[in-house]
């Protein structure tokens, strides 16, 4: 039993405790001026609030951006609101969903830099990279890695997409008149999106069938699977520690896909650079052509740097454009008359039935319009993370015309919510329907549409993405039907039940589809 006097020690260093955090929140409250928010126990998207659910008072979620998506700041009445977390120290952020105040965190680097810890630190596995990294050193690598993304890379992507769609509807979907997957990711879009990136990434095509993948002399494993394992398994590798990943049978191979991929990137830059100066069209070898030439010669890459990029290459290239696609895939089938507009224009681009090539894209506008929606209602990168490197100030507004300036003191952190700009209602009506159409219209809200980011940092991959997305999704509506695969336990369910469950996500590094089933019947 605690004596009375070490009792009384107790509760008087919680109440010290509790006084402190008030006093503290207090602070943090008028250094902002009042500007409203939600505050809660748990930082968002900190160590342990990102297994959490939304739990009122102790944490936002870790889906808040996509779950919330423009509620919170309808709720709040403007279109920036604050966040005050409490523990382990309190910390104020910003949430932001309009599109001016966006426009300035974006454009102005030097005040509103993006953090390089956590959550980025991770990224940092293979080598520095253009995606973690800030001020000259980002610039240093942009500079050196822009130059990988050329047209003649485009033509690439292109091409290596209609071969891989051709290669996988003649060797995996076969003769098939109707062909059901389970899930559209697993089976279809992850496989597709990661030949994609091996081939106009790499310069190495994957085959389909596994048996017909060796293992070169003094690998353990093939490049196809430790590129597979390494894309799916990142999450745990950057959690674990090595020994724990030591422990169990998949944690060791996980360590072996993760060696394994370090040497093939560091055979290929020695392979590459033994050869000269031959003609490639891939990122790896346009990056290493990039870094080694002359302009670059005292800034070059080193080669933990070259083996960074390129892996930055792979991840951030292959799970985006995966889910994207499976997202564009669902809503189609959720929307037949979308899917018909769609397949009839794609029919007037290739009037003769020919195979979809590069010089078509400008003509597959409606094909891009589909993309934007999706990329619009479900962003696969969620918020953009950056915080204030001085004591400043951020102008916000809101749907009544209001405007305020916001202190915003050295320190803050600034979330972009992507869904809170997509679902807000000054610029889109309707916010929540799917209407690809709206993207037609040459006036739609340029700057309301954030799913790449915007500004200096935004993403050096979206035209890749764009290409390979265009060309699988012309050539896949040419010939194939999309339904959502009829299934005898979901019968009775209205449009809403069936929309929310073959639509339901999850937030995890991506926004990613849970189980997406569908039906694809040839086109005759
Ligand atoms: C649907 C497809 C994609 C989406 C929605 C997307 C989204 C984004 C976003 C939001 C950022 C900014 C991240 C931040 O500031 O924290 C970004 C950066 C980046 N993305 Fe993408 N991305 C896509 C596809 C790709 C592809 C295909 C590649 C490469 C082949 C790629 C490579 C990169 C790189 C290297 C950066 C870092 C740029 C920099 O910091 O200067 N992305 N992307």
């Amino acid at each position: 039993m605690p004596s009375g006097s070490q009792l009384l020690l107790v509760v008087s260093t919680g109440v010290l405790f509790i006084i402190k955090k008030v006093l503290a929140y207090l602070r943090a409250v008028s250094a902002i001026r009042n500007h409203p928010g939600p505050c809660t126990l748990l930082a968002a998207k900190g160590k342990v609030a990102f297994f959490l659910p939304a739990i009122p008072g102790i944490s936002v979620g870790h889906d808040c951006h996509f779950a919330q998506k423009h509620d919170v700041f309808q709720y709040y009445k403007w279109d920036v609101c604050s966040y005050i977390s409490l523990w382990p120290s309190v910390k104020t952020s910003l949430f932001l969903a309009d599109a001016a105040a966006i426009k300035e965190v974006t454009s102005s680097r030097a005040r509103f830099p993006k953090p390089t810890g956590e959550p980025y630190k991770s990224l940092r596995i293979f080598g520095p990279n253009i995606l973690i990294s800030e001020g000259e050193e980002w610039k240093r690598h942009r500079k050196i890695v822009a130059p990988a993304f050329s047209d003649r890379n485009y033509k690439m992507v292109w091409d290596e997409t209609v071969r891989i769609a051709n290669g996988f509807f003649d060797t995996v979907w076969g003769d098939r008149e109707v062909v059901v997957v389970d899930h559209c990711v697993s089976d279809f879009t992850l496989p597709i999106a990661l030949s994609i990136i091996s081939a106009a990434g790499f310069g190495k095509r994957l085959e389909w069938k596994d048996d017909l993948t060796p293992i070169p002399q003094g690998h353990k494993m093939s490049f196809k699977e430790s590129l597979e394992i390494v894309s799916s398994k990142f999450i745990n590798r950057a959690a674990l520690a090595d020994w724990w990943l030591n422990l169990t049978g998949d944690g060791r191979r996980i360590q072996l896909a993760y060696d394994e991929l370090a040497v093939y990137m560091s055979e290929m830059i020695k392979g590459r650079l033994s050869m000269g100066k031959r003609e490639h069209s891939d990122l790896f070898s346009n990056l290493l052509a990039s870094s080694f030439s002359e302009e670059f010669e005292t800034t070059a890459l080193t080669e933990a740097e070259l083996i960074g990029n390129t892996f930055i290459f792979l991840l951030a290239g292959h799970e985006t454009t995966a889910h994207t696609l499976c997202f564009t895939f669902a809503l189609l089938a959720l929307y037949p008359d979308e899917q018909e507009i769609l397949f009839q224009h794609i029919k007037s681009v290739l009037s003769d039935g020919r195979t979809p090539e590069h010089k078509d894209m400008p003509l597959l506008t409606h094909s891009m319009a589909v993309f934007y929606e999706t990329l619009r209602l479900y962003p696969v990168a969620t918020f953009i993370a950056k915080h204030s490197a001085e004591d400043t100030t951020l102008n916000a507004s809101n749907i009544r015309g209001e405007q305020t300036t916001i202190p915003v003191p050295k320190g803050t952190e600034l979330h972009i919510s992507i869904p809170g700009v997509h679902y807000n209602p000054r610029y889109w009506e309707d916010p929540h329907a799917f209407k690809p159409s709206r993207f037609l219209n040459p006036d739609w809200p340029r700057d309301a549409f954030i799913p790449f980011s915007v500004g200096p940092r935004a993403c050096i991959g979206r035209k890749f993405f764009e290409t390979e997305s265009i060309a699988l999704l012309t050539m896949l509506v040419a010939k194939y039907k999309i339904t959502v695969k009829e299934e005898p336990q979901f019968a009775s369910e209205t449009f809403e039940q069936r929309k929310g469950r073959v639509l339901k996500s999850r937030e995890v590094l991506t926004l990613r589809p849970i189980r997406v089933p569908l039906t694809f019947s040839r086109r005759h």
